[in-house]
């Protein structure tokens, strides 16, 4: 049976000065969307160098589409669109020029579809790249980057300044890439509520560390946001949370066991739905067991 993974990292590990993620495994699942959440200098970037061969893990293996870099790197990167922050595009070219360049490298490449894209982006074609906004580079680099029928886009941070209009627009585009079948999409973003219309599932990461990969009904199912009065709380009730936030009108806790937390608290507390944010938020404060933040 053909491997259902596009990505896998088995037990890979990178060390820089002061930072490492370490035994970090992943399974990107083919034809769905993952989004890659986790606060700022947490590893998302360093991740998604190791998945696209720019960086190469201390220890451990990445594979894409099943194959090694070390003896299929071309191969795997005709089949990936990459979309990125940082602009190394050849900034004194014109898009035109850069597109006779990159499209030598696709054997998929496809003129109709990048004049589309372009079309669609309303992207200046004779204009030097450095040129652009932030917005049109990185418009510039998905054009790029969905112009030879990748079966894998790996982008990192593409929404991070681009405006609300075409935050949306760009959403519609990934819809419509996934309907056609077989894409798989994986994509780090700060912006969590962009993730709610698109994302399948959902890979978290904390200081190196793979907190979970579970699908958004999973997380529906396990996580809850529980408030309640003071006296509620002692050290067998406070033990449940990841991390709680106490007020001088009482407290608002994380927990990942929603059902204990319902047979305990039952009618006394609220049990909400937390958002993506609010998990990220109370997992940086309980990364010191049981922390208590007194606002
Ligand atoms: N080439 C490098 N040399 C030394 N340290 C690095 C290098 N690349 C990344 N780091 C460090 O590794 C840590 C993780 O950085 P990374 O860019 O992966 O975080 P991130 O989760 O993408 O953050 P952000 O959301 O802020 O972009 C940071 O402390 C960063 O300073």
């Amino acid at each position: 049976m053909e491997n259902q993974n596009v990505i896998e990292l088995r037990h890979v590990s990178k060390s820089f000065d002061g930072f490492f993620i370490e035994d970090f495994s992943l399974d990107v699942k083919k034809g769905f969307v993952t989004g890659f959440i986790g606060g700022n200098g947490v590893g998302k970037s360093t991740t998604i160098k190791m998945i696209m061969n720019l960086l190469q893990p201390d220890s451990g293996s990445v594979s894409v589409f099943g194959l090694d870099y070390e003896n299929h790197e071309k191969e795997i990167k005709q089949r990936i669109g990459f979309v990125f922050d940082e602009s190394v595009f050849y900034e004194n070219l014109t898009l035109a020029e850069l597109k006779e360049i990159v499209k030598r490298a696709y054997v998929k490449w496809d003129d109709s579809l990048f004049y589309d894209y372009v079309n669609k982006f309303n992207l200046p074609l004779n204009k030097k790249i450095k040129t652009f906004s932030k917005g049109m580079a990185i418009k510039a680099s998905l054009t790029i980057a969905l112009s030879h029928h990748a079966e894998l886009i790996v982008m990192d941070e593409p929404t991070s300044g681009l405006d609300p209009i075409f935050r949306r627009e760009l959403l519609e585009i990934l819809h419509q890439l996934l309907q056609d079948g077989d894409t798989t999409i994986f994509f780090s973003t700060h912006i969590t509520t962009d993730l709610d219309s698109i994302a399948d599932y959902i890979t978290f990461i904390h200081d190196g560390e793979h907190i979970f990969t579970k699908d958004l009904y999973q997380i529906e199912e396990e996580y809850a946001i529980v408030k309640g009065g003071l006296e509620l709380l002692d050290q067998d009730t406070e033990q449940e949370f990841i991390a709680t936030r106490k007020t001088a009108y009482g407290f608002e806790a994380l927990t990942s066991n929603k059902r204990k937390a319902e047979e305990v608290f039952g009618e006394m507390a609220l049990i909400e739905a937390p958002t993506l944010e609010d998990i990220m938020y109370y997992t940086k404060k309980g990364a010191v067991p049981h922390v208590q933040l007194n606002t």
